[in-house]
């Protein structure tokens, strides 16, 4: 078996939540509470779920932009957790992240051409003499004109500013790029153009992506594996294919908005998320979903799920769900079957 490009195991990320007259810690957030998974060199993995359900998290967290509260981190099977701080910024060019707003993250004084020799400058990637030819030479490959190099970031457009920030990334040659939201500012035509960018540099120099986003068009389109995530837990696991075409969790049914409720009377009604996502700070007992899936029982008010695989034939398919076999018996596995079934 190949060694994956990166993994982690068991990762949790808590944030400790003070108060009182002497400020002291009275609960945690549990942003990220217990996650694994791996990611090929070459592949997209995406994670998606609702606002505040740990995506973002996770991704710094394994870049250890934030120090995880818990857990094993490998990149290349080294353990990325333990380096030092030397060797972690000697490692940090082989991992780069690209925001939702690279307006925030591109310093507005600079001009571009020192945005990316100052990226290229702290990593220590490309001789001095020789970064002016780079700087030319991404401003090309994310298809702006190298003269603009010479102009500051507000002069840019929303698209031509991620292009920026995908430049920047480049800039330092990684493996690895965490791409946390990085279209979901810009109109759906231009994050077309920026997603068919990504693709073609994955293409182009064997790019490794995990990427972060609650629109699951977008996930979609990108993805060759997604993870769905749900109050700091991942509930499901899978192969694009198997996501889209066969999802086993409630919660992921829930997203695509393919399945009917569990009442023989509104069988064609779809799950509609209904609520809030509750409190990361005290989230429910058992499988945290229980609360709004509407197939829950007392099993799932007591016992939090593992991750368990499927039976469909997609690869690697894990879902946390007490009852997916009865959901899949009763309804299916996708719209298309159910509204087959619905016919017969
Ligand atoms: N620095 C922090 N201190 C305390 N709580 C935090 C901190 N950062 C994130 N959180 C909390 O952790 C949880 C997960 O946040 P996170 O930003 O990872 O979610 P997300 O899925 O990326 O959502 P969004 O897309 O809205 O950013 C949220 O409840 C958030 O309020």
């Amino acid at each position: 078996m190949t060694t994956p490009l990166f993994e982690t195991k068991n990762l949790k990320k808590y944030f400790p939540v003070k108060g009182g007259v002497l400020n002291r810690k009275m609960a945690d957030v549990k942003a990220v509470d217990d996650i694994s998974f791996s990611i090929n060199e070459g592949e997209t993995l995406s994670i998606v779920g609702e606002s505040g359900c740990g995506k973002s998290t996770t991704g710094r967290a394994i870049l250890r932009l934030e120090e995880p509260t818990d857990g094993e981190i490998y990149f290349e099977g080294e353990d990325f957790r333990n380096l030092s701080k030397a060797d972690l910024r000697k490692k940090r060019k082989d991992m780069q992240i690209i925001f939702q707003d690279p307006f925030a993250s591109l310093n507005p004084r600079q001009k571009v051409k020192q945005i990316l020799d100052e990226a290229m400058a702290i990593q220590g990637v490309v001789p001095k003499n020789d970064r002016p030819k780079r700087i030319r030479e991404l401003m090309d490959v994310v298809g702006l004109r190298p003269q603009q190099a010479e102009r500051y970031p507000h002069e840019f457009s929303g698209g031509q500013r991620q292009r920026i920030g995908i430049a920047r990334a480049l800039s330092v040659d990684p493996k690895l790029i965490v791409c946390d939201e990085a279209v979901s500012a810009l109109d759906v035509s231009t994050q077309a153009q920026v997603l068919n960018l990504l693709r073609d540099l994955q293409k182009k120099y064997g790019l490794t992506y995990l990427f972060i986003s609650h629109d699951l068009g977008v996930v979609r389109h990108i993805s060759d594996r997604v993870v769905v995530m749900y109050l700091g837990k991942i509930v499901e696991i899978g192969d694009k294919k198997a996501l889209f075409d066969e999802p086993r969790h409630p919660y992921t049914r829930a997203l695509l908005s393919a399945i009917p409720v569990p009442d023989p009377e509104r069988k064609s009604e779809r799950i509609v998320l209904e609520g809030d996502v509750p409190s990361p700070l005290d989230p429910p007992s058992g499988c945290r979903f229980h609360t709004r899936c509407p197939f829950a029982t007392d099993i799932c008010k007591q016992e939090d799920p593992d991750l368990r695989e499927t039976d469909d034939a997609n690869g690697d398919h894990r879902a946390a769900c007490h009852h997916m076999e009865e959901i899949v018996a009763q309804y299916g596995t996708s719209q298309k079957k159910t509204a087959a079934a619905e016919k017969e």
